[in-house]
């Protein structure tokens, strides 16, 4: 239920203010859309050329929030209503972006354009009207460990100083210029580094979100279902796709890769905390993940495969994963983060968050939403007779 007398970390009574969410027709717009409209009194200038995954929070009645939410189909390359949005609200948070893997050596120049190009008016309008900005960044800011660089037997490699990730100190380490796959992590650091610049010279009022490997329901697309049949998506929904379909999971190089996994629901948490905590977020990175839950893609793939047959009563396959090259599943220009944990002193001193979902229990309740939204279609679409040419 929203409640109109939240506090804040320090006591102080929260205002309600009102939000130009950029990106709010996306994963993690959605899920914080439904946070801040259930349980908070602030309104929402949701921004996005989609909605389908906030349809269920636009209906104009039957919801007691129906009036604290309007969308706007706006692409913000091109569209000169941006500035009167961001001059109305209090605050803008900025979530647009081209952010999976498989577009960034494929398609580097319109994620350089969505990452950089596309961002810069957003902190231009919110540093000339002297609006808040909370800007997602994202963990791969941070590229390659600088223990990756050590060799394979060395006892450094097991010293968390060569691994550990900390917003304040750790290096940002990409490849070669030819390794496309690093113009995503260095568009978005060129636009943090322009965002810290703003602070510092012209008093921007601003919070940068890097995101680890958030996951949960509405998490890209199924492809063929609800995305094109030859789109990538991030690895939730590939390996996701390939359990309701009953093929093998693919791991890419060996899925020897080391990721850690936090639950949406408790990164959302860490979000309204930044929001409705202006003097202890303002002018902070934060690193946002869950640095208990970390796996090799491989123990990913087990994992995953376990979990669906629970939710599913399905049997797993007898193989359930095969090797691929990066080559052959992202193409040429393809380049891979090998360890990525978060430093959590940071975000647990300013705003005392932690999360709470294991591995397990976040993939039971995702993989249970899958499940759920798409084996009926999935049969359906397998069931189909092919068209005759
Ligand atoms: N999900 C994660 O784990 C993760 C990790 C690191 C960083 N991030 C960052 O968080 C942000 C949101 O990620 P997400 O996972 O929700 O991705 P998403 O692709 O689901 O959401 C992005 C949304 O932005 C919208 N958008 C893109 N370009 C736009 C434009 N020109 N005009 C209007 N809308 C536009 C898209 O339509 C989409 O709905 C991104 O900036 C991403 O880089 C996410
Ligand atoms: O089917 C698949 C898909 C992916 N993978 C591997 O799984 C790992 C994770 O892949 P994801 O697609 O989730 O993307 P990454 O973790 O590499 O990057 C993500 O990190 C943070 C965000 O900024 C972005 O959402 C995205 O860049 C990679 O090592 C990838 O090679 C597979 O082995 N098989």
């Amino acid at each position: 239920m929203a409640s109109s007398a939240r506090v804040d970390l320090d006591g102080k009574p929260v205002r309600a203010i009102s939000i130009c969410m950029i990106g709010a027709g996306g994963f993690i717009g959605s899920h914080l859309c439904e946070k801040i409209l259930s349980e908070t009194q602030h309104k929402i200038l949701a921004v996005d050329v989609y909605s389908d995954k906030i349809k269920h929070l636009l209906e104009p009645d039957g919801h007691p929030w129906a009036d604290r939410i309007q969308f706007h189909r706006i692409n913000i390359k091109h569209d000169s209503r941006l500035e009167g949005l961001i001059k109305m609200a209090d605050l803008t948070i900025n979530l647009a972006a081209i952010c999976t893997p498989a577009d960034y050596n494929t398609r580097p120049l319109d994620t350089i354009y969505s990452n950089f190009i596309d961002a810069l008016p957003v902190v231009k309008y919110c540093s000339e009207n002297g609006k808040r900005l909370i800007h997602f960044s994202t963990c791969e800011v941070y590229g390659k460990t600088v223990g990756s660089f050590l060799p394979k037997d060395s006892p450094l490699r097991q010293d968390p100083s060569y691994y550990v990730l900390k917003e304040d100190a750790s290096p940002c380490i990409f490849g070669a210029i030819e390794k496309q796959r690093w113009s995503y992590a260095c568009a978005k650091q060129l636009i943090e580094r322009l965002i810290y610049a703003e602070g510092a010279e012209n008093g921007l009022e601003f919070t940068i979100v890097r995101p680890f490997n958030w996951i949960g329901p509405r998490m890209d697309f199924i492809p063929g279902v609800d995305g094109p049949s030859e789109g990538v998506p991030r690895v939730l929904a590939c390996f996701s796709n390939n359990l309701l379909r009953g093929e093998p999971l693919k791991l890419v190089d060996g899925g020897q890769s080391q990721r850690t996994f936090v639950y949406i629901k408790d990164a959302i948490e860490a979000i309204l905390l930044m929001i409705e905590n202006p003097a202890r977020a303002n002018g902070h990175i934060f690193n946002v993940g869950n640095p208990n839950n970390e796996v090799t893609v491989k123990q990913l793939a087990e994992i995953m495969t376990q979990v669906y047959s629970k939710v599913s009563g399905e049997p797993s396959l007898e193989v359930p994963t095969i090797d691929v090259s990066s080559k052959e599943f992202y193409g040429e220009g393809y380049d891979d983060s090998d360890k990525r944990i978060p430093d959590m002193t940071i975000i647990n001193k300013q705003l005392g968050w932690n999360p709470k979902t294991s591995l397990w229990d976040l993939l039971e309740s995702t993989l249970t939403y899958q499940h759920r939204t798409y084996a009926e279609a999935i049969k359906r679409a397998v069931a189909r007779p092919v068209a005759s040419s």
